[in-house]
């Protein structure tokens, strides 16, 4: 088996010879052949072997199990062809050219590349739980993205084949999506993580809004128009945030005067749309804080709230707009086991975006009730 330290990401460095030739065999005797066919892949661990489940040359895919986990593995032609860079991911590792980041597919898939170490086996731990775990209530199962199990795919820096945790593209059916990430709890780091680990986070969360809020906005994306664009405030700014600079930049989240700069004040024109009624943001998380309140399977340590719309159909008055404002939980590289004890950490700080979100439509009901009692006198 060929070692490669210089490429330390996966990549199938050898297969084992047909026991004989395919050519002229009936379909379902190729296929036993090809099954009997053993795989080598090269991982950042080292090299892992293991048999081939099944082998469709012909459509250019094949599966493999290793290490216990299923793996379809494509080659590299197609894969080119189908999977891009996501348009719009607002928050963690991005992929660009020679960096290691999620891509997307166009059929509405979004792959995560599952990360070596225990937060790739962590997370992939956590959907695979999820997807079988009876007692998650149907209700707040959507508030997790669909999961399709893991594929070896070329990975977006280019290194070669590398798996990814495969997930519904929660984005993909939206035109101009409107997108923040709100990493919640006011801490990151769960106390069995190493002291290392801990230092960096804490780090982070004095430094940002985490501690004092309880949430931190990781990454926001507002469309404004066609003419202006997308509004994508800078990580540097999102991560120095106090409490009335939160409820600002949540307000120009709501807001049609996104790219206001200039010192004017975000319009909330989307508020009641987006965050409010039986189905906006506000219910939603009212409906994930309600769960938080018994659940005692996870600890959700570090993950994020991400909230997403649509603005053109609101515009229209077409309530769509306002049905796609959704809510959903992204992350999970470091969900521990609950134990048995309430997750006080995510709680308070869904409590604590819950006030800011009820604070800001509130405030615009009050501007409403008013400005409708100066018109009428
Ligand atoms: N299923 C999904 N569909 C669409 N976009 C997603 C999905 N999951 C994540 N994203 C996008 O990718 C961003 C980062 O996601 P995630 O936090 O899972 O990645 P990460 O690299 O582990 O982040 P971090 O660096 O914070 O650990 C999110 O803010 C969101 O924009
Ligand atoms: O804990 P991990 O798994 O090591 O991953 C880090 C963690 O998600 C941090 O919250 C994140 O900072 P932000 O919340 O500010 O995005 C950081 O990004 P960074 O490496 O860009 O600082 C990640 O590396």
């Amino acid at each position: 088996m060929v070692s490669d330290p210089q490429n330390s990401h996966p990549k199938v460095v050898s297969e084992t010879p047909l026991s004989e030739p395919v050519k002229g065999k009936t379909s379902s005797r190729k296929r036993e052949v090809l099954l009997s066919r053993k795989i080598s892949i090269l991982t950042r661990d080292g090299p892992v072997s293991g048999p081939i489940e099944s082998l469709h040359r012909t459509v250019g895919m094949h599966m493999a199990t290793m290490h216990g986990l299923k793996f379809s593995i494509f080659p590299q032609e197609p894969d080119r062809k189908m999977l891009k860079f996501p348009d719009h991911q607002v928050a963690g590792h991005c992929a660009h050219d020679g960096v290691l980041g999620p891509l997307v597919d166009d059929s509405g898939r979004f792959y995560k590349p599952l990360q070596n170490d225990s937060r790739g086996s962590n997370e992939l731990a956590f959907y695979t739980s999820l997807s079988t775990d009876a007692r998650i209530p149907d209700h707040i199962r959507k508030y997790f993205p669909t999961f399709y199990g893991t594929k070896v795919i070329n990975a977006s820096d280019g290194s070669g084949l590398h798996p990814h945790i495969v997930l519904e593209d929660l984005v993909s059916s939206y035109e101009n999506p409107s997108i923040t990430d709100v990493k919640i709890g006011s801490r990151t780091w769960y106390p069995e993580a190493s002291e290392d680990y801990i230092r960096k986070c804490l780090q982070k969360d004095r430094k940002t809004s985490t501690i004092s809020l309880g949430f931190r906005i990781s990454g926001m994306k507002i469309f404004g128009s066609k003419d202006s664009g997308f509004w994508k405030p800078e990580r540097k700014f999102l991560q120095n945030l106090s409490s009335e600079d939160a409820k600002l930049v949540l307000k120009k989240f709501v807001s049609s005067n996104v790219p206001a700069d200039n010192g004017e004040q975000p319009d909330c024109s989307f508020v009641s749309d987006v965050f409010g009624g039986s189905s906006g943001i506000l219910a939603q998380l009212l409906e994930l804080k309600q769960w938080f309140e018994v659940q005692t399977i996870f600890h959700f340590y570090s993950c994020s709230v991400l909230m997403v719309y649509e603005k053109v159909p609101v515009v229209k008055g077409d309530s769509s707009g306002a049905d796609r404002a959704v809510v959903k939980l992204v992350d999970f590289a470091h969900v521990q086991d609950g134990k048995g004890v309430i997750d006080h950490n995510f709680l308070g700080g869904l409590c604590s975006l819950i006030r800011f979100i009820s604070d800001i439509l509130a405030t615009q009901e009050d501007k409403c009730i008013s400005n409708g009692f100066l018109l009428s006198i």
